[in-house]
């Protein structure tokens, strides 16, 4: 059931978009980030990448064919997709629309053309660029990891100076250098939009309803 405020307009929750170039840590901060706040929900994204080792349907991605995926943009079920390093990727606009009304905050860990299409329909969303340190550590990151072959390592760091070269777009822009500094950047722009949001009064909405309709 949505959440709906005081005249009876829906309660939204608030849509944070996080982008990075491959390999600047931006999965492991959003875990990170949402293993220690509650209430946020990250959308799971569909994809006609292959999956890695140990990645799961449904968990990670929702994995399809290419034809597949065609098929759902012509029928409309992206909120926003894009062609990423040769694969497309794509936002489910149901689910994330009914976690919003649901009054829920929701992640989407996207690229910039994603986060672009975002800021059209939801001019409201939060956007965060991670950057990483240096381009050689965003190698040693990417290579690190081990879970893609060379050719494909090799790709996404030349795609790289692509999705930096849009970094100005998003509200926010954070250095993943030192782990627990850029997770504790990352935590205090969800604390201060969510207070804000508090503090704005949409979320107060029935408290006052309440308080104004008290006989004494
Ligand atoms: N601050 C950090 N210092 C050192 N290593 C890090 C740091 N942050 C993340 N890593 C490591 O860098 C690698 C890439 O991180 P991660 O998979 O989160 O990147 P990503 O931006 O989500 O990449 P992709 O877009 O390809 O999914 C991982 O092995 C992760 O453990
Ligand atoms: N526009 C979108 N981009 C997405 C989405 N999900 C992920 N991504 C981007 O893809 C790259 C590569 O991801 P990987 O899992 O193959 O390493 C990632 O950096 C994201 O920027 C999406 O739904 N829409």
């Amino acid at each position: 059931m949505s959440a709906i405020d005081v005249s009876g307009r829906p309660l939204e929750g608030t849509l944070f978009v996080v982008a990075a170039p491959s390999g600047a840590g931006k999965s492991t901060l959003v875990n990170a980030l949402l293993e220690r706040e509650n209430g946020i929900s990250l959308s799971v994204s569909h994809t006609t990448r292959p999956p890695r080792t140990g990645e799961l349907y449904g968990r990670h991605y929702y994995f399809v064919e290419r034809g597949e995926f065609e098929r759902e943009i012509a029928e409309g079920v992206f909120l926003e997709h894009a062609e990423v390093h040769g694969n497309l990727y794509g936002t489910s606009r149901t689910s994330v629309q009914e976690l919003l009304e649901q009054g829920r905050d929701v992640l989407l860990e996207i690229d910039w053309q994603g986060a672009e299409q975002i800021r059209r329909s939801k001019p409201d969303c939060v956007s965060v660029f991670i950057l990483p340190p240096s381009r050689a550590e965003l190698e040693r990151r990417l290579r690190g990891r081990g879970s893609d072959a060379p050719e494909v390592i090799e790709r996404r760091l030349r795609n790289s100076r692509g999705e930096i070269a849009h970094a100005h777009e998003f509200d926010y822009i954070l250095v993943n250098d030192v782990f627990d500094q850029a997770l504790a950047d990352l935590q205090a722009i969800v604390r201060a939009v969510r207070l804000r949001s508090a503090l704005q009064g949409r979320r107060h909405e029935a408290l006052i309803a309440e308080l104004l309709a008290a006989d004494t």
